[in-house]
């Protein structure tokens, strides 16, 4: 009788204990067929630091609002570039906790985006090298902060380099927003979303001004259907995770620290090397016109924007109702001929212009832009306030200053 009982104690250990082996196994070899290292290694990871504490702590550090309530911690995506730096520095300024992200690639030169780096750096803007298209990064951001809000400004940028580079759309402002929406998304709590669309998805649009209920689907670039497919991709995360998103068309953007791809700025190197410009003219000599509108407008209503984002509505990767969606028209309304940008900037630069005058290429361009505000005026009271003229004035002195006719400046 004892004899039995001892057999079937020892038989039940053999079975427990071969059952945890089992299951210890089991787990085992699932984390390691799961793990990021064993297939998936990134350099990337290392790079930006995520074993590094410091690192961390300068992420923490600068996302900390001035002062918890009222002010938000935002992740500000392309910090390093035009409109992205002045976002972050303006957001900065007034208290909000920044953190930066870009991949600093080489479109144009990134000197330029180093430079606003250290601006943004010495005004306590940390602005991690990072791609948006990297999960760990921004899986790894989130973990670390509780973003009240993501301002998403990186994106490849330009009309008619599209041409040259299609695939660099398709992986910035198709893939890239998606892998951003992606984090959001799954982040605990849900930011909510303002980013960067374009005056560019209205395309062949021939009514003006052009109104947020205009037709957009007729792009005219690859660039604009890019920024089109982000619109109903936007339409997307906000209908199925109750994410909390605002796209605001720029209209033209220019200004101190601006991109030298644009024309403003090449026709300003241009005119002061004594080169040649391509100025383009519609059929008829119909002059080309744009909607130009100043950068310290533009991060207006980008603050404005933000202030008027309702909060995301879902956790945990689940929507719980339904969250805001919003497109908003951030323009000057009153469009200038590209011409007429020449005469002022022959006029503040002191030196004639060596005009080329081209039929317009076929080549994305359209042949004006013209912006209604009257949406975002009654949303957050945007109004633009600075005139071509004056704006120019402000660039071509930033200008004239940063390109080393004088000391680097250091202010905005
Ligand atoms: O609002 C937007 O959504 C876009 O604005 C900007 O695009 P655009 O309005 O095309 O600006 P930009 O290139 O400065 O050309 C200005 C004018 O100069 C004309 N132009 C241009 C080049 C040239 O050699 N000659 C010329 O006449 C040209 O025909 C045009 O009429 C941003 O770059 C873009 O990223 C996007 O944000």
């Amino acid at each position: 009788m004892k004899m039995d009982k001892h057999r079937r104690w020892t038989y039940s250990i053999t079975k427990l204990v071969f059952w945890t082996t089992l299951f210890a196994g089991t787990l085992l070899f699932i984390c390691f067929q799961n793990s990021p290292s064993s297939s998936d290694s990134s350099p990337t990871v290392v790079k930006w630091g995520s074993s590094n504490p410091q690192w961390e702590k300068r992420v923490k550090f600068s996302a900390r609002p001035r002062t918890r309530s009222g002010h938000f911690s935002v992740l500000v995506t392309g910090a390093a570039g035009f409109v992205g730096s002045h976002v972050s520095a303006a957001l900065k300024r007034r208290g909000d906790g920044v953190v930066g992200l870009d991949n600093f690639n080489t479109y144009y030169d990134p000197s330029l985006k180093r430079a606003r780096q250290k601006l943004l750096e010495t005004n306590g803007v940390f602005v991690i090298e990072g791609d948006i298209n990297d999960n760990h990064i921004m899986k790894k951001l989130f973990e670390m902060v509780a973003f009240t809000h993501v301002m998403h400004l990186a994106a490849q940028a330009g009309v008619r380099y599209a041409m040259k580079n299609p695939g660099s759309y398709i992986h910035s402002n198709i893939a890239g927003l998606v892998n951003l929406f992606e984090a959001c998304k799954s982040a605990n709590p849900q930011p909510a979303i303002v980013w960067a669309s374009s005056s560019s998805v209205y395309g062949l649009n021939t009514k003006v001004p052009f109104s947020e209920k205009d037709r957009t689907d007729q792009p005219a670039s690859l660039y604009a259907a890019t920024k089109k497919a982000g619109e109903e991709i936007a339409h997307t995360y906000n209908h199925i995770y109750g994410l909390s998103i605002t796209g605001l068309r720029f209209f033209t953007v220019y200004g101190p620290w601006g991109r030298p791809d644009m024309a403003y700025f090449f026709f300003t190197k241009d005119i002061l090397k004594g080169k040649p410009i391509s100025v383009f003219q519609g059929s008829n000599n119909k002059s080309v016109a744009r909607d130009f509108t100043y950068i310290d407008d533009i991060v207006e209503g980008c603050l404005g924007a933000l202030d008027t984002a309702e909060k995301s509505t879902g956790s945990g990767g689940k929507k719980k109702k339904n969250a805001q969606l919003r497109v908003f028209n951030l323009g000057n309304t009153s469009p200038v001929p590209v011409t007429k940008l020449v005469s002022i900037l022959e006029k503040l630069l002191k030196v004639k212009a060596k005009r080329n005058v081209l039929p317009l290429p076929r080549n994305g361009d359209v042949m004006f832009t013209h912006a209604n505000i009257s949406y975002a005026q009654k949303e957050f009271g945007y109004k633009p306030t600075t005139d071509l003229q004056t704006g120019l004035q402000k660039f071509v002195n930033w200008y004239l200053d940063y390109y080393s006719i004088g000391e680097k400046k250091n202010s905005w």
